[in-house]
């Protein structure tokens, strides 16, 4: 027996442009800042290339359902293509096409050399078995390497919506099964296990690079007398739509630093609390509960567009692309809209919010951390070696040296030179965990930094800046002989 799929409600229903025509408007848009010939604007536009088949599931009860499933490689200036793999009911071609060009406009935005890929499978994941997800990640992985879509030279899928460390972990088991003498195969895909050659921190990544990018805005005298706000985290209040990896583990971070997450909005329910809301507890009770129906400890609404219409300070958008529109932007009384997702404000969407002074910091720059670590862990396994291993001991040696002279100078104890976690840190050497914080906190500052200069420079919003730092980086990498200019 042949069974169909049903798509979940997705933003379809919304008269806008879609997302691919999303980018495109933004794009053509920034083009006019870049002072670049139209050639070579048309040669980065377009996608390079594209896969869409049909792969069979054998069904843990004897069916079988067939999914449409793909993967596109929008830019080849840089190998290999980077970008993650989607798995929902609502994928489709040109959503595909659209995430893989803001992968190529990301991974120049923090300057990472890949060009910018993505894939994805038209399923309910959430309905299968784990035997079933395996045998359609299996299947998905081997046609991609087939095809040319699946090596660590050419593209390396990651994770996105719905995909997790183990999709990636079979991912990459299936394409080294089929290739034992590449020496490089575990870096055919990233965000696996730590134990299968993953990195420290890529969970988190993503939601802790909004992190940092939102830090780096909420302590701008500028921007913040721009929006009407004091700086600093501590005490601002935060709306979060969407609590899978991104959105639990930036409200995770803000928390931590003192932010209040007043509200999350979820599909299926929302929790709003005006006191605040423990991010870790409330990620136990959905963990457990599967929705937020009978969470104690805020109050409980249906309505999505009820939660976006309270007073905060910031939304993150953190779920799927189109979810600030036309219909519901003007409802939002934020000062910031801090993009986790990728695509989540539509140009209808960002026209209301900038119309109500409402600072939109844009996806290709807030939610880079998630690939940044996956570059991280990328150069690890080709290097078949821990980040920091060489080092470690003797930074830690040569910190305990330190110390000692200076517990020496001033007649004290080392102990009471440097005091608690502090020696221990100094003493013990960077850990992996710290190298990559470290790494990924360089990155989205510095990036930041750069579309701030840009939009402050050219007197546009910061996703035009962060679009015109991207084309001009993509531009200086495309050898202009390659495309017959
Ligand atoms: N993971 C990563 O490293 C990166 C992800 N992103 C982007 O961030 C976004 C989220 O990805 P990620 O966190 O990985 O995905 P997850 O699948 O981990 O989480 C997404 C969450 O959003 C919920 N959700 C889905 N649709 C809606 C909706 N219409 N309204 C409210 N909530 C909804 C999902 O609920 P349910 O599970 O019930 O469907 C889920 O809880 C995507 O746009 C992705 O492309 C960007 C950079 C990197
Ligand atoms: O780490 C990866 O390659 C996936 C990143 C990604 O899909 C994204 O940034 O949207």
């Amino acid at each position: 027996m042949i069974r169909h799929l049903t798509r979940r409600m997705s933003h379809s229903h919304i008269n806008e442009p879609n997302f691919l025509q999303m980018v495109n408007i933004f794009f053509d848009k920034a083009s006019q800042y870049t002072g670049m010939r139209p050639e070579m604007l048309e040669q980065i536009k377009n996608t390079d290339t594209v896969l869409q088949m049909t792969i069979p599931l054998a069904r843990d009860d004897g069916t079988i359902t067939f999914h449409r499933a793909y993967r596109a490689q929008h830019s080849h200036h840089k190998l290999p293509c980077k970008g993650g793999t989607r798995y929902s009911p609502n994928v489709d071609l040109p959503e595909i096409e659209a995430l893989a060009f803001l992968m190529t406009l990301k991974c120049a935005c923090v300057n990472l050399p890949f060009g910018g890929g993505k894939g994805g499978i038209e399923v309910d994941a959430k309905a299968l078995s784990e035997a079933e997800r395996e045998r359609l990640t299996r299947r998905y992985a081997l046609e991609l390497g087939k095809k040319g879509f699946l090596s660590p030279a050419i593209d390396v899928p990651g994770p996105d919506l719905g995909t997790g460390e183990q999709e990636m972990a079979w991912m990459m088991d299936t394409f080294v099964s089929h290739h034992p003498k590449n020496l490089n195969g575990i870096a055919t895909t990233t965000g696996k296990p730590i134990e299968l050659g993953g990195i420290p921190g890529r969970a988190e990544s993503t939601g802790l690079g909004v992190f940092y990018g939102v830090r780096e805005f909420l302590t701008d005298n500028y921007y913040m007398e721009k929006v009407g706000l004091s700086t600093g985290i501590a005490g601002k209040t935060f709306i979060v739509q969407g609590f899978g990896n991104v959105g639990y583990w930036a409200a995770h971070f803000l928390h931590k630093e003192g932010g209040k997450i007043l509200g999350v909005i979820e599909h299926n329910s929302c929790v709003f609390n005006e006191n605040g809301i423990d991010p870790d507890d409330l990620k136990n009770f959905l963990v457990q509960r599967k929705s937020f129906n009978g969470y104690p400890k805020a109050e409980i609404v249906k309505d999505q567009n009820d939660v976006y219409a309270r007073e905060c300070d910031v939304v993150i958008p953190a779920a799927i692309e189109r979810s600030i529109n036309g219909t519901n932007a003007g409802l939002l009384k934020c000062k910031v809209v801090a993009e986790g997702a990728n695509g989540p404000t539509t140009p209808l969407g960002q026209e209301i919010l900038e119309k109500n002074n409402v600072l939109v910091l844009p996806d290709l720059l807030m939610n880079a951390g998630g690939v940044t670590v996956s570059y991280f862990e990328y150069v690890k396994n080709l290097g078949h070696i821990k980040p920091g291993l060489l080092t470690k001991r003797w930074g830690a040696k040569r910190n305990q040296n330190i110390i000692e002279t200076i517990a020496k100078l001033k007649n004290l104890d080392t102990k009471e030179a440097v005091a608690g976690l502090k020696r221990v840190q100094y003493t013990t050497g960077a850990s992996e965990l710290n190298l990559v914080y470290s790494g990924l906190e360089q990155i989205m500052t510095e990036a930041v930094q750069e579309t701030k200069v840009t939009s402050q420079k050219l007197g546009v919003n910061l996703r035009i800046a962060a679009y015109v730092n991207s084309l001009k980086r993509i531009q200086d990498s495309t050898l202009e002989g390659t495309i017959g200019l």
